[in-house]
């Protein structure tokens, strides 16, 4: 007899608490998750910056270029031995290169890539740990952002966890310009307010400087 199997769709979990939805799930009896891969790509037009999260991203360059991603970001603690080889395949496949940082990485750690002659274009500065988000923004984390926007007038440079209008303004300041934002997003009433005012800080920062 094939056993029951209950799978609940994590389609319909909260998205911004992704680990703690697949850990409720498991807890409350289920014996599987079902996981339903999408191409977004089909759906909108917009940039897609996709932030890799894993440990082999070499192995995620093709598919990522195949499914429509815009951007490709990965870790440079998991890439300090080919970085190189990485970016150059990123953009043979069309996609922006990026590199992000982990809270314990010093800046130093990604500056070869900005400087290289195949550069990154984008630095992803995470300002939580990474794995799930409503988490607590690290105000300093922005002595990185501040260190890399003195040498790179024109980079992008991003900052993901804990960002919201109560925290924006420290990270605008300090020269972020590409905003990651979860919680405080589709948590609020009016998510196009939020958006709204997260640009607004970005902007004025920048017609300060
Ligand atoms: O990469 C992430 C976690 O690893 C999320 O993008 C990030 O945490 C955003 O969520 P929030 O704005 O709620 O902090």
């Amino acid at each position: 007899m094939a056993a029951a199997k209950i799978a609940p769709s994590m389609l319909s979990s909260d998205f911004a608490n992704l680990a703690s939805e697949a850990e409720r799930m498991v807890r409350l009896g289920a014996d599987w998750l079902h996981m339903d891969i999408m191409s977004l790509r089909k759906h909108t037009k917009a940039y897609l910056d996709c932030h890799l999260m894993v440990t082999n991203p070499s192995d995620y360059v093709e598919p990522m270029g195949k499914a429509g991603a815009s951007g490709f970001t990965f870790h440079i603690e998991v890439a300090k031995d080919n970085w190189q080889e990485l970016i150059q395949n990123i953009k043979s496949k069309g996609m922006r290169p990026g590199v992000s940082l982990r809270p314990g990485t010093p800046v130093e750690d990604v500056l070869p890539l900005v400087e290289a002659e195949n550069p990154v274009e984008l630095v992803l500065v995470m300002t939580v740990e990474p794995g799930f988000g409503g988490q607590k923004f690290m105000p300093e984390m922005m002595d990185k952002v501040r260190t890399l926007r003195k040498k790179y007038p024109c980079l992008d440079i991003e900052v993901d966890g804990g960002l919201g209008p109560s925290t924006i303004d420290v990270a605008a300041s300090a020269g972020a310009n590409c905003i990651v934002a979860g919680s405080s997003i589709f948590g609020a009433a009016d998510p196009g307010e939020v958006i709204s005012v997260l640009r607004k800080s970005v902007e004025g920062s920048q017609n300060k400087n």
